[in-house]
C-alpha cells in the first residue's frame, strides 16, 4: 500500500519557492564534480534556494561503506544514491550529486526514476591528461604504479555521455572557473522555471 498524505510535492515547492529536481553531475576523477557541485550549492543559498549535494566520495563513508569499485558496486552505488536523490527532489530539494557514475546504464536508469525533465544530467568534459595532471589527492599514481587496480579512465571504463542536458567543456589553459561553470548550470534551471514554484 503506498500511502498518500495531504501535503505533497507542490505544497513543499510552494513552501519553498522553487521546484525539486535532481543536477546529475558525472565525470572523471578530478574533472571538478566536486568543485562545481559547492558552486552551484553556494550560489543557490546566496539565492534563497535550498539544494543538497550528495557527493559519492562523502556518501562512500555512510550509505555506501559496504561498497567496492567493482562494477556491480558501482552499479549499486549510482542506485542507491539515484533513489535517494529521487526522494530529495519529491521533498522539493534541488538535489546535486556528484560521482563519477561510469557507465552509461546506471545513469539512464536513475533519469528514468523521475519525472521528464527533473533529471538534469551535466557532463564534465574534461581530458584524462587533464584530470590526471590536477589529481589533487594523488590517486592516479597509484593505478600507474600498479598499486591498486581498477582506477576509473586508466584500467577501468568510464562511457561519456552523448545527449546530456549541460555540458561543461575544458576549453584549454583559459577554461571556465567554477562559478561560470555553476552560472550556466543555474541559468538552465532558471530558464526552466526550477527556481520557482
Ligand atoms: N578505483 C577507483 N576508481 C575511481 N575512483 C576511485 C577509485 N578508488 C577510489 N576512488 C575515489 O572514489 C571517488 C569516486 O567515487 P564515486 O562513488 O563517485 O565512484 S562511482 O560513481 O561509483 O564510479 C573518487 O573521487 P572523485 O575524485 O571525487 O571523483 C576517488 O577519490
Ligand atoms: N573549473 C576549474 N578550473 C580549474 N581547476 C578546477 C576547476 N574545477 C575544479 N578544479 C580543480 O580540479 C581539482 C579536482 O576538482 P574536484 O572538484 O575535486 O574534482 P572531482 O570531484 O571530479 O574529483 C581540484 O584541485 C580543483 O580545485
Amino acid at each position: 500500500m503506498w500511502h498518500v498524505c495531504s501535503v505533497g510535492k507542490v505544497e513543499r515547492q510552494n513552501l519553498l519557492k522553487q521546484k525539486g529536481c535532481v543536477v546529475w553531475i558525472t565525470g572523471l576523477s578530478g574533472s571538478g564534480k566536486s568543485t562545481v557541485a559547492a558552486a552551484v550549492s553556494h550560489t543557490l543559498y546566496e539565492r534563497g534556494k535550498l539544494t543538497y549535494i550528495l557527493d559519492g566520495d562523502n556518501v562512500r563513508h555512510g550509505l555506501n561503506s559496504d561498497l567496492s569499485f567493482k562494477a556491480e558496486d558501482r552499479a549499486e552505488n549510482i542506485r542507491r544514491v539515484g533513489e535517494v536523490a529521487k526522494l530529495f527532489a519529491d521533498a522539493g530539494v534541488i538535489c546535486i550529486t556528484s560521482l563519477i557514475s561510469p557507465y552509461k546504464r546506471d545513469r539512464d536508469a536513475c533519469r528514468a526514476l523521475l519525472p521528464d525533465g527533473e533529471f538534469i544530467e551535466v557532463f564534465m568534459d574534461v581530458p584524462l591528461e587533464v584530470c590526471e595532471a590536477r589529481d589533487p589527492k594523488g590517486l592516479y599514481k597509484l593505478p600507474r604504479a600498479g598499486k591498486i587496480k581498477g582506477f576509473t579512465g586508466i584500467d577501468a571504463p568510464y562511457e561519456p555521455p552523448s545527449e546530456s542536458e549541460i555540458v561543461l567543456k575544458y576549453n584549454g589553459e583559459i577554461c571556465a572557473s567554477p562559478d561560470e561553470m555553476a552560472a550556466e548550470v543555474i541559468s538552465y534551471l532558471d530558464e526552466r522555471g526550477y527556481l520557482h514554484a
